[in-house]
């Protein structure tokens, strides 16, 4: 999908610390455009800072983390630009429901065990939309469900009465029920079974197509990111090293830990690699980049060391 170059939201010289014992940077200096409607994966090795920047961009963060300085400007496709650190109490969760909206790794289980999956996406509405009539309320909440995937008459179900995937799906329905412009999604299938996590990969896709909202993917799942992202940032020790789109990142990456992180994956490199961007890219193109990545990075390092960030 060709993303248009339009800004959705700008990061600007973001940093993030967190204000512990010893001070951890968590995120250090960090500028990143994200277009809108496209989608755009940030990799990293754990510990690199990726949920907390996309908390710093959401504004989740709690003490002891704090932003030292940048800022976050979400520009509206209505044609107004908000700096999100002017939002405060209900306008920031307004706008986090409404404008930007995210689903975390163990979002399923945040589904309140004792309330109808009805209840909890009515409630939504109730909340942030409170003109509409209760026909209307639970005619959008059946039309939720089936936009991910799940039949309507799942409404009635409790949580326990679904599986773990569904649950994701009625999370992601959550977060999509105000038709907000921006998805953060951290870590959205790593607790799920791999054709699992495959079906709900082709349904963000499918309904970014079909909604327009751009999203935010994190994982340290690289061979993953490439299959789904227009453009990839790589992060490391708080900061983008890397950010390219996803075709250029992978054939000609230019920084070496960027190189020895797709050398990291064996899906990316041995035979069955040519099912990564399938019909762009052959197993031996895979094999012949991983080659040469193995050789140079033999020779070189990055240079960050982890312990320098904390
Ligand atoms: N509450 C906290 N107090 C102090 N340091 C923290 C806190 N939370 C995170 N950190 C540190 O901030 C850095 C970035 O952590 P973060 O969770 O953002 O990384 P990540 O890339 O998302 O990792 P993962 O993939 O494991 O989730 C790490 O060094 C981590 O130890």
């Amino acid at each position: 999908m060709k993303t248009a170059e339009h800004p959705v939201l700008s990061i600007e010289n973001l940093s993030i610390d967190y204000l512990a014992e010893t001070t951890v940077h968590a995120v250090r200096d960090v500028s990143l455009t994200l277009r809108r409607g496209e989608i755009l994966g940030l990799a990293g090795e754990s510990g690199c800072g990726k949920s907390t920047l996309a908390y710093g961009l959401t504004r989740l963060l709690k003490p002891p983390a704090f932003i030292t300085g940048g800022r976050v400007v979400f520009s509206s496709r209505e044609g107004y630009d908000i700096d999100l650190s002017t939002l405060g109490g209900e306008d920031l969760r307004a706008f986090r429901w409404d404008k930007i909206a995210m689903v975390f790794q163990g979002a399923m289980n945040s589904l309140n065990p004792v309330l109808r999956i009805a209840e909890q996406l009515e409630d939504v509405f109730l909340t942030h939309r409170p003109e509409l009539g209760k026909a209307e309320r639970r005619r959008r909440c059946g039309e939720l469900l089936e936009l991910v995937g799940v039949d309507r008459g799942r409404l009635r179900a409790y949580p326990h009465e679904l599986s773990g995937g569904m649950r994701q799906r009625v999370m992601i329905a959550m977060a999509l029920a105000l038709e907000p412009q921006v998805l953060v999604m951290d870590e959205p299938t790593t607790a799920l079974d791999v054709v699992v996590q495959r079906e709900i990969l082709q349904e963000i896709t499918r309904l970014r197509s079909e909604l327009g909202f751009a999203v935010v993917f994190i994982t340290h799942d690289l061979p993953l990111l490439l299959e789904i992202s227009d453009r990839i940032a790589i992060m490391r020790a708080g900061l983008i090293i890397e950010l390219d789109d996803a075709l250029t990142l992978y054939t000609n990456p230019q920084h070496p830990y960027t190189r020895r992180l797709l050398s990291s994956f064996p899906s990316l490199t041995g035979e069955r690699g040519d099912f990564i961007r399938s019909g762009v890219l052959t197993g031996d193109i895979a094999l012949e980049e991983t080659e040469q990545t193995l050789e140079a990075t033999a020779a070189e390092d990055v240079g960050i060391d982890k312990e320098e960030a904390r």
